[in-house]
């Protein structure tokens, strides 16, 4: 691997060589993009280092964005891949966390462009791969008055979202930069695209226990693949580090890897739900969604001064 960072977009050209494929990055002050020479892209937004686009060579889309989704600010992004800090959900009973809004304030605050790199590995062909790495940073310094309200610890958070030919990798490390301990739950809400949620089974869970939050947070134990057939948001802690992957129709289209999180959520809101949520659009996009949310969950990262915690996704697709 060959770290080139910052260089300049567009296509280098040596006097005599022939000029290179080169990474194209562009950035406005809401959102930073890459593109791959091979036409793969990612697409960040600021606020909230939300994912919101990740497609193929052909341009072919992997992430669900709903079509009446907030990109202005507003509210959190509903679709792509929102960030979840320092709470999943709520925690009445959890003091440090207890007055914080649902999902914590990462998804709602605007973060920092940190900056960019490019990655070369050899392709089977002989010929270079090209990868793309961008940086964003939160810290307390960041957030809203409200927020800061709420949650008054001095921290920093380093998300990277790499993009390969194939895959993408998002990763978050949370460090600690207070005087006092805390503690924080992690997880990377990713809405995947499927094409008929009827013809998905999820492998790679099977065995796992998990907390159905559809059925009064009763924990139960998974058989089998998970099929969705109805409203469906459990907590799974799986009994090994193994691949959670998606199957439509019997083909497998996505594999998730998990660095150092130990939870996936399953979540599809199905008809009801998502006719009460304003900002899911069309009404019939559960059909086309599959939120298969790694992170770390179930109990929290204690996090003494100093201290740091990372946890990492990898997403690849099999077209
Ligand atoms: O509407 P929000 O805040 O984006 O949350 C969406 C869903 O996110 C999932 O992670 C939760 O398990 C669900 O309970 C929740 O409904």
């Amino acid at each position: 691997m060959v770290e080139r960072a910052n260089r300049p977009s567009a296509l280098s050209a040596t006097p005599g060589l022939a000029p290179q494929p080169q990474v194209t990055f562009s950035d406005d002050n809401s959102s930073v993009r890459a593109v791959l020479p091979t036409g793969e892209s990612v697409t960040v937004l600021l606020h909230g280092a939300t994912i919101t686009s990740w497609t193929d060579a052909s341009g072919s889309e992997k992430l669900w964005l709903s079509s009446s989704a907030h990109l202005d600010g507003s509210k959190p992004v509903r679709g792509g891949i929102p960030l979840v800090f320092p709470v999943f959900g709520t925690a009445p009973d959890h003091a440090q966390t207890a007055s914080l809004a649902q999902h914590g304030f990462a998804r709602s605050s605007r973060w920092e462009f940190l900056g960019k790199s490019t990655s070369e590995s050899a392709s089977g062909d002989g010929a270079a791969d090209l990868s793309a790495k961008l940086d964003f940073g939160l810290s307390a310094a960041g957030l809203s008055e409200e927020a800061k309200g709420k949650w008054s610890f001095a921290f920093n958070l380093i998300y990277s979202v790499t993009l390969n030919r194939g895959s993408l990798t998002t990763s978050l490390v949370v460090t600690n930069d207070d005087e006092k301990a805390w503690d924080c739950q992690v997880l990377l809400h990713t809405y995947l695209r499927v094409k008929d949620i009827n013809e998905v089974e999820v492998h790679g869970l099977d065995g796992a226990q998990y907390v159905d939050k559809v059925d009064g947070a009763k924990t139960k134990s998974q058989s089998g693949a998970v099929k969705i057939t109805g409203e469906t948001d459990r907590v799974y802690t799986p009994v090994a580090n193994g691949p959670v992957t998606v199957a439509e129709g019997g083909k497998k289209t996505f594999t998730v890897t998990r660095d150092n999180l130990s939870n996936v959520v399953v979540w599809n809101p199905w008809t009801d739900k998502a006719a009460g949520m304003g900002d899911f659009s069309p009404k019939d996009g559960f059909k086309n969604m599959l939120c298969i949310e790694p992170g770390s969950v179930s109990g929290w990262q204690s996090l003494e001064p100093g201290d740091a915690y990372e946890g990492a996704q990898t997403i690849t697709y099999h077209s």
